[in-house]
């Protein structure tokens, strides 16, 4: 089976800013390994928003932390390429992955009070982030420039830089992490898993605002992890549907929504309230995702499929095929060439 590259074809293009091809990341639970993460890729380009989405447990914030070098033994992360701006991240030492992490990429999260300290103030640790991300400043620098950004996320700081984090509300913080996150001249590229769940509509949708602010002001590309179909209507340029550890569709956003080619996606568009038929009772997926550890042959997808093409969808893996040239891709027997041939003859 070759290596699935779904969203360029060839060698890394000068467009991308960040290129992941077949990146595996297996953890180890109880002495048994748990593969998370496989056969993920990702490419982005500059000022693009992609959406990573897919179920509860389907590698999503795995897929991130692996890409961002976050995880530890005895977890374990193997790729063919973690390309940052050409850059290959696998071949840095510690030091200098732990400039590149906050320099150019930065990751923000759900939960903004476990992204910092509840014993250091706000102005502390933005000051911390300064000196190991901003040479260009001096220390007495700092707190003018920690100003700025706070009100670049809308944050009247002054006074604010002596106060603890218990001192803020949810969605004050989430900006407060999107500032620190975006202290670097040199970011690129931001991950931001889930940074709308917890916040309230209102709030969600400032906070939505100031990442697509951020990304036309400064060509940022964005990852955005999210449960959230509309987020991703909303925000995204393209979408990658992940299940159970591997990546099922990539797609146009547009694309997505009008012609989804995987029947998870296809499911996952069902199970939106109201989509497609308002007045409807709500869809609801059968059957669970498998357990990470199965030693599944076919499509992981297959006992929970509606539009199965036959045998074959339990007794083979299907690649990741692309569809088209514009980087789309899905894996599911009945994108294949030649599908149509085996349609009848397997059933
Ligand atoms: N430290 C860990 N040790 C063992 N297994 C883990 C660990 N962290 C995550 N997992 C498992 O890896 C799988 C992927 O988890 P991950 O958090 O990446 O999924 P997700 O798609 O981001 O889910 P959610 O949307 O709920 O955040 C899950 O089965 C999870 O239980």
């Amino acid at each position: 089976m070759t290596t699935p590259t779904p969203t360029t074809s060839g060698a890394a293009g000068a467009d991308e800013v960040l290129r992941v091809t077949n990146l595996q990341t297996t953890y180890q639970f109880r002495g048994e390994p748990v593969p998370a993460v496989k056969r993920f890729a990702l490419s982005v380009k500059p000022g693009e928003i992609v959406g990573l989405v897919g179920e509860s447990g389907s590698g999503k914030s795995t897929a991130l932390k692996s890409i961002l070098g976050m995880l530890r033994p005895p977890a374990k992360v193997e790729a063919d390429e973690i390309l940052l701006a050409g850059r290959d991240l696998r071949q840095l030492d510690e030091e200098e992955l732990r400039k590149v992490r906050g320099g150019e990429m930065a990751m923000i999260f759900q939960d903004p009070i476990n992204s910092f300290n509840p014993s250091w103030t706000i102005g502390s640790q933005f000051r911390r982030v300064l000196s190991l991300h901003r040479p260009d400043l001096q220390p007495k620098e700092y707190d003018a420039e920690i100003l700025r950004l706070l009100k670049s996320v809308g944050i009247d700081g002054r006074g604010k830089l002596k106060a603890y984090p218990f001192q803020f509300s949810q969605g004050q913080l989430q900006r407060i992490m999107i500032a620190v996150a975006c202290a670097s001249n040199d970011l690129k590229v931001l991950l931001a898993d889930e940074p709308t769940t917890s916040l309230d509509v209102t709030i969600e949708a400032q906070v939505l605002e100031l990442l697509r602010t951020l990304r036309t002001e400064r060509n940022l590309a964005m990852v955005l992890v999210t449960h959230d179909l509309s987020v991703v209507a909303e925000m995204c340029d393209k979408v990658v549907v992940m299940y159970a550890g591997q990546v099922v569709e990539v797609a146009d956003v547009y694309d997505l929504f009008e012609k989804p080619q995987h029947p998870y996606t296809k499911q996952l568009l069902q199970a939106i309230p109201g989509f497609p038929h308002d007045g409807e009772r709500l869809y609801s997926m059968r059957g669970a995702v498998p357990p990470l550890t199965s030693d599944i042959k076919g499509c992981w997808f297959a006992d929970r499929c509606d539009n199965k093409l036959g045998a074959i969808c339990d007794t083979t893996m299907p690649e990741l095929f692309q569809i088209g040239t514009a980087g789309a891709a899905a894996s599911c027997h009945r994108v294949a060439p030649g599908a149509a041939q085996l349609e009848g003859s397997q059933a």
